[in-house]
């Protein structure tokens, strides 16, 4: 039994994840909440001072943990709109459970991206392992504008864009200050490109996965 301790790319991440939830028996939510109270975490310490937070969602599990993060921030005392440019038709299960859960909080998920010019934080959650193709149209748009946008932005395990093995723009970028990756640290994000997207990299809630 070895204790995993490495950067991993994508497709080795998903295969801890997946051993993680179906061999280890560890709920896919579990994970969830666990990655976003980490993301909370560097936020409130981070900045303290951030009131209005604006977190932009894609319709995966990266847009999950940001729903996430938007219920933890609000139990916080934080002001948080969700803007969510994610296709409606192709949310994940885990999105559409945290969505519900925002709706019980009163959390305002909008499409406009109006709250980013007055937001004192940007959390990019639009894309993340999961990235598979160039990005395009309205999701291009959304991250040139968290790029010109005023405020710091930190990305959820990924800056969306960026490919996770490789470091490289898949088209555009958003450009973090900060950006929290779950479990291991990711190839791309070591890479020199990746790097000047990451800004800082967080590891975060490494599970201790166990492979015999
Ligand atoms: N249980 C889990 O699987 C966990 C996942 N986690 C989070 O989930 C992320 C991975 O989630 P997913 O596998 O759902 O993937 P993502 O949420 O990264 O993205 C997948 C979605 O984006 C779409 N997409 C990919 N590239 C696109 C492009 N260029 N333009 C438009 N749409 C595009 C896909 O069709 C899919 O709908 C991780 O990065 C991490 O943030 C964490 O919550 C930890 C637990
Ligand atoms: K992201």
């Amino acid at each position: 039994m070895t204790l995993m301790s490495k950067l991993v790319t994508a497709a080795e991440m998903k295969h801890y994840d997946q051993f993680t939830i179906q061999t280890i028996g560890i709920p896919s939510l579990v994970l969830m909440e666990r990655a976003s109270l980490a993301v909370r975490d560097v936020i409130l310490h981070d900045y303290p001072d951030a009131q209005q937070i604006s977190i932009v969602t894609g319709s995966g599990n990266n847009g999950g943990d940001g729903l996430c993060l938007g219920r933890l921030l609000q139990i916080a005392g934080k002001h948080v709109t969700i803007i969510e440019v994610g296709n409606p038709a192709h949310r994940s299960e885990e999105h559409l459970a945290q969505a519900h859960i925002c709706d019980y909080y009163h959390i305002p998920q909008v499409t406009s991206l109006a709250s980013l010019a007055t937001a004192d934080l940007i959390v990019d959650a639009i894309f993340g392992i999961g990235i598979d193709r160039e990005v395009k149209a309205s999701y291009a748009t959304t991250i040139e504008a968290i790029n010109t946008a005023a405020a710091p932005v930190i990305a959820v395990d990924v800056p969306s864009g960026i490919n996770t093995d490789t470091g490289a723009v898949m088209g555009v970028a958003v450009k973090a200050d900060s950006t929290v990756t779950f479990a291991f640290n990711k190839v791309g994000l070591t890479t020199k490109n990746g790097q000047q997207y990451a800004g800082r990299v967080i590891v975060a809630d490494d599970m201790g996965t166990y492979e015999n």
